[in-house]
């Protein structure tokens, strides 16, 4: 069953120029599904179009049977719930601990003075621990996020998308700040966790060859354009050209 589906979706940030156009697809609950193209194809902006981060120009998003365009404030507050979301630079608040940094995942749940004392339930820390435990840096859980690596802290940003408890996380680019191991580590992590959890991911890579590696299915966007939409076996070099057109499949090789 899709969990989510676009449908003619379009998006301009200026009324002229269309930065997504007519993107249709749906994914299944449960998929690890990754987005390639080129810089400005336009794969962060489909990202924050599913969670409504910016309003989105024609179309329909549609998560979980609701149509995501149509919700008001509270309904949208629980859609982003249900939505996490794991960002390239991490966004962690780099003076506070590991643990108070994945707890804030829980802040949708409050009330604003909950928010603001810091309460949070014995369960939810348990929760937190559990993840820092399943993402390997429990022992850094009273360390201040500042004296983490970038993979350490990536995978804080992991587990706070993850205590949300949602139905799909959203990664926008999650390696691009890493290095090839802990590039490794951070996708090795990210696809055994969803999947043992039934979380649906949607990943936006730069990396061809790692796209193909984890995912069960792979998107590619040129210009806006959804121009393949299949399995990595069916993706051939003809249409990995095609995604980042032929005088890119140089780059994307070394
Ligand atoms: N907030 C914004 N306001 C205006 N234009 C924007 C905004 N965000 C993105 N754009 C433009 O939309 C186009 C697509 O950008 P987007 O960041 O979605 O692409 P991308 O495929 O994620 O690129 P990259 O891989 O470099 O991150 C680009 O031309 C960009 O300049």
């Amino acid at each position: 069953m899709a969990l989510l589906q676009i449908a003619r979706l379009s998006k301009s940030y200026d009324n002229e120029t269309k930065v997504l156009k007519d993107i249709s697809f749906s994914v299944k609950a449960g998929e690890f599904v990754s987005i390639i193209g080129p810089s400005g194809a336009g794969k962060s902006t489909l990202l924050r179009c599913v969670n409504q981060m910016v309003p989105i120009s024609s179309g329909e998003v549609i998560f979980d049977n609701a149509p995501v365009t149509q919700l008001k404030k509270r309904a949208l507050r629980q859609l982003r719930t249900n939505i996490g979301m794991v960002f390239q630079h991490y966004n962690l608040v780099p003076r506070l601990t590991v643990i108070e940094n994945v707890l804030h995942g829980r802040l949708g749940y409050k009330t604003t003075l909950q928010g603001i004392m810091s309460r949070f339930t014995e369960k939810e820390k348990e929760q937190a621990f559990y993840l820092l435990r399943k993402l390997g840096i429990e022992e850094h859980a009273y360390k201040r996020c500042d004296q983490l690596s970038g993979g350490q802290q990536q995978r804080v940003g992991i587990a706070r998308a993850l205590i949300q408890g949602p139905k799909l996380v959203l990664c926008d680019e999650p390696i691009a700040s890493l290095d090839p191991n802990s590039s490794k580590i951070i996708m090795d992590h990210l696809k055994s966790i969803t999947s043992e959890l039934g979380i649906t991911c949607l990943v936006n890579l730069h990396q061809v060859e790692v796209a193909q590696q984890y995912s069960d299915r792979i998107i590619g966007l040129n210009q806006g354009e959804v121009v393949f939409d299949g399995t990595n076996y069916q993706l051939t070099e003809e249409k990995t050209n095609r995604i980042y057109g032929t005088e890119m499949r140089e780059l994307i090789t070394v």
